[in-house]
């Protein structure tokens, strides 16, 4: 195999960057802009694995042609007027984060934001950084809890590029942090307060993106570390097991995915007297079309169709100050002792 390394520059004085990963998202809630960015997240063999002479067939064939304009009319439920809230979110935490970083520390590092899918891409972003003089790089994904098809494709990303580096940068990073003090405090904070506002109900539903029940029996730790987020969670809020439920959401395609499905609980609960539902999404860093349409809109719809009388969504930790803390905390000491 040939190698082609990039041209470099001579090395300038050494910086410290940050480099936030968040998924990706299309630029336009329209099926032209939704088909090529489903394309190219369902074509990484970390989100869907089969062979890919099958999968590309069927994507191409079948999914694409009809998912994307499902997707897009979802994301015009949801589209702000700066852009997709994922992106707006991500884009808002980074520069909050920049900021809190250059007030708490003396040599403070650069912050930037990519996605592992769409724009901007984490080997543009990676290759700014470096332009800015950048030898030392700390990778966080936002995903509090590893998954290979999430965390995992965003480091993917990072590695690719260094690959292709003819002066390697130093890089660390982040693969997760779904037991961090600092996150779960600042969700607690977060679910108190709005208990505080709005009242609270029967029961409190976790609900986290699921992934296929394949990927787990293959050795991905992701819902061990979301039920530990959980259980750290209830500690924090003082919850009884009865008080809470974990659930998985968001399921994609006929294949098994691990359970119990957000979905069917929404209509379960109510049956089983559980009327009154707050809903949280612990595994989002930022509000998404997973959380605001499917979550917040579709869900509640489906809650009060099964009977339910009382729905709240409370919305992910986004650019919330305590959150923004509790992020630069988590940076700071990852940056110790580096350089
Ligand atoms: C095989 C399919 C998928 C796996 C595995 C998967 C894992 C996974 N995804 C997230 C976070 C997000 N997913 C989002 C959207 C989304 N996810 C899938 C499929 C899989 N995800 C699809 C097809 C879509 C697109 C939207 C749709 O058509 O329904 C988003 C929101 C993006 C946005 O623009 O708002 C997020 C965030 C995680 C954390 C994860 C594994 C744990
Ligand atoms: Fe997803
Ligand atoms: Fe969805």
């Amino acid at each position: 195999m040939t190698h082609y390394f990039l041209a470099e520059p001579p090395a300038s004085p050494a910086k410290t960057g940050v480099l936030l990963i968040n998924l990706g998202t299309p630029a336009a809630p329209t099926a032209a802009a939704v088909k090529p960015y489903l394309r190219e997240f369902l074509s990484d063999q970390r989100v869907v694995e089969l062979p890919r002479w099958l999968w590309q067939t069927v994507l191409r064939g079948i999914i694409l042609p009809f998912r994307s304009g499902k997707s897009a009319h979802g994301y015009q439920k949801i589209w702000q007027s700066e852009g997709s809230p994922l992106y707006v979110y991500t884009e808002r935490s980074a520069l909050a984060l920049e900021q809190h970083l250059r007030k708490a520390m003396a040599d403070a590092p650069l912050v930037a934001f990519a996605m592992t899918y769409g724009a901007p891409s984490v080997a543009d972003t990676i290759a700014r950084l470096k332009q800015q003089g950048v030898s030392r790089l700390l990778v966080l994904p936002l995903y509090p809890q590893y998954a290979a098809s999430a965390g995992g494709a965003a480091l993917d990303k990072v590695w690719q590029v260094l690959l292709q580096q003819r002066n390697q940068m130093s890089v660390r990073s982040i693969s997760r942090y779904y037991d961090h003090p600092g996150y779960i405090q600042a969700l607690a904070g977060k679910i108190e307060q709005h208990w505080q506002q709005h009242g609270r109900g029967d029961k409190l539903m976790l609900s986290f993106h699921g992934i296929p029940q394949a990927q787990h029996n293959a050795g991905d730790p992701y819902p061990q570390e979301c039920r530990q987020t959980a259980v750290l969670l209830a500690q924090q809020l003082k919850l009884a097991e009865s008080d809470y439920i974990v659930a998985f959401q968001s399921q994609f395609g006929k294949a098994k995915w691990i359970g119990p499905s957000t979905q069917d609980l929404l209509v379960s609960l109510p049956k089983n007297g559980v009327k009154k539902l707050d809903v949280v999404c612990p595994g989002f860093a930022a509000d998404c079309l997973e959380t605001l349409e499917e979550i917040a809109l579709q869900g509640r719809e489906d809650f009060y169709a099964a009977g339910g009388t009382q729905y709240q969504y409370i919305p992910c930790l986004n650019d919330d100050s305590a959150w923004i803390e509790a992020l630069a905390a988590l940076v700071q000491t990852h940056l110790h002792g580096w350089g």
